[in-house]
């Protein structure tokens, strides 16, 4: 097993160059990040979720995501955690309790500042949301290109990153025309390009083959390595138990973390 606090064993080490990348990515943004307080990148206090009228799916959630931090979420089936995810990427505000993102309280900040701030948070959703009427190069350089970044600053990464995942074949490739294994793997590049100091993914190996998983958990371990906070929900036990790593449970609305 391995300490998330560690390095990966020789076996899973990954190669020079997408560890220089990686290492780039996240310098890149440690740089905006050096001078903040120490607190939590996210604090939950009290947070409860209810869909409209329905019954309160989550309950007095509180806990901390620390800086450089690597957790496993699961639970059963249906008990919240792709809405967890969601709350700590913001695209969902909870019924009641305190949300810190970065230190700001999440109520107070006006609607048109959450997309700058949801730039510091990568994810991986369940079910990809890779554009479709895009090639695979394009949905992964997409958040680069957003910011109105040069290609030519990024072409280079983007290429390199995708031959890691094993997708240097479907460069020119559009989203309808990949499996539901390389969509997932564009969609984890994607979400790394955008270069997060917390990175959520929703069963990210959920579609891969156990060979493919290793090398994505070993992808996430290293850029955890290198400083970004990483939650992974997962029901994967096999993925779980390769790394000892901080465990969020839910469970009939509650949660038990066990560090
Ligand atoms: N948009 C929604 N409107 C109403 N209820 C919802 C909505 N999204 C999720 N739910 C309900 O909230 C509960 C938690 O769902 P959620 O998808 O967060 O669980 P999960 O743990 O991610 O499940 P799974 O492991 O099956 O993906 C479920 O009872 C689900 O039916």
């Amino acid at each position: 097993m391995v300490n998330a606090s560690q390095r990966l064993p020789s076996n899973g080490r990954l190669s020079g160059k997408i560890y220089r990348l990686l290492t780039v990515l996240v310098n890149k943004s440690r740089g905006e990040t050096k001078n903040r307080l120490s607190c939590p990148l996210i604090h939950f206090e009290n947070v409860g979720l209810r869909y409209g009228m329905g019954p309160e799916i989550l309950r007095d959630l509180t806990f901390d995501i620390p800086k450089k931090s690597f957790q496993f979420l699961t639970g059963p089936s249906g008990a919240g955690k792709t809405s967890l995810l969601r709350l700590l990427f913001m695209s969902l505000q909870p019924t009641r309790g305190l949300i810190r993102m970065f230190g700001r309280d999440i109520s107070e900040i006006p609607r048109p500042e959450l997309p700058l701030l949801r730039r510091r948070v990568g994810i991986v959703f369940q079910d990809f949301r890779l554009l479709d009427h895009l090639t695979t190069y394009e949905n992964v350089a997409l958040p680069l290109r957003v910011r109105g970044k040069e290609e030519s600053s990024y072409k280079t990464d983007v290429l390199e990153l995708l031959k890691w995942v094993g997708l240097g074949e479907r460069i020119n490739v559009l989203p309808p025309v990949l499996s539901g294994g390389e969509k997932q793997r564009a969609a984890i590049a994607r979400a790394l390009m955008d270069r997060p100091e917390v990175l959520l993914a929703d069963e990210p190996t959920g579609n891969v083959d156990p060979p493919m998983a290793r090398r994505l958990l070993n992808l996430f371990l290293e850029l955890n390595r290198l400083g970004t906070a990483v939650v992974i929900a997962t029901h994967d036990l096999t993925l779980m138990e390769q790394v000892e790593a901080r465990r969020m449970i839910l469970s009939e609305g509650h949660l038990d973390i066990y560090d």
